[in-house]
């Protein structure tokens, strides 16, 4: 299983530190969308330049238009970008024809997707994404009662390639591998940690 630290903060600079701090112990390093609603696709083109030698990851959440914002994503350096599950299938299907122009991966981001979670992961992974992204969104898990085992049902009831985010922390991340995850997506534990790359360290050892 891949570590994804996801890059949720607001400033470049900010993103660059992190992503320094962190890059020895991931193999992933996403843009969490705000950052690119911050800064702008150029933010991508920073990061894969300051880290060649890993996967970037632009979590886009494309909504519509997909066609168009990964060509743009892909253009910049992405080497993965996210659309949303719940989007039109045109949408998605637009997404992975970018990807297949630029040789890059499309995933499909199920976050908002509650009822009929697993149909719809069947139905999108059809259409080409490399996998899906079983998301429950820093909104959600804020929620009285939330709990990642539910992203880790589906995924185990799905039968194709996911990755999971949702909070995982040193305490969930061997129950998400357990699970089958491809990628463990991880914000909040790394990037509110005292320390980061001690708490990156802690969650790639924890992966077997
Ligand atoms: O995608 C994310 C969220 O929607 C904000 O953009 C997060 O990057 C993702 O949820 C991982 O962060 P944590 O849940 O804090 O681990």
């Amino acid at each position: 299983m891949k570590l994804q630290v996801a890059l949720d903060v607001a400033k470049l600079d900010q993103a660059l530190t992190l992503s320094r701090l962190t890059a020895d112990y991931v193999d992933i390093l996403e843009l969490g969308t705000p950052l690119i609603k911050s800064e702008g696709l150029d933010a991508i083109t920073a990061i894969k330049a300051a880290h060649p030698d890993k996967l970037v990851f632009a979590d886009m959440k494309t909504a519509d238009a997909g066609e168009l914002e990964a060509d743009l994503a892909f253009s910049a350096g992405a080497d993965l970008i996210t659309v949303m599950g719940a989007a039109d299938d045109d949408t998605v299907r637009g997404a992975v024809a970018a990807g297949e122009k630029h040789g890059k991966e499309v995933v499909a981001d199920m976050i908002t997707v509650v009822d009929n979670r697993v149909s719809r992961i069947r139905e999108v992974s059809k259409m080409g994404v490399s996998f899906v992204e079983i998301h429950a969104g820093l909104d959600e898990q804020a929620k009285p009662g939330y709990t990642i085992d539910t992203l880790l049902d589906d995924g185990r009831q799905a039968g194709v390639p996911f990755s999971i985010a949702g909070g995982i922390t040193g305490d969930s991340i061997a129950s998400v591998q357990a699970a089958g995850a491809t990628v463990a997506v991880a914000g909040g534990a790394i990037r509110s940690a005292k320390d980061p790359a001690a708490a990156a360290k802690a969650l790639k050892a924890l992966i077997r």
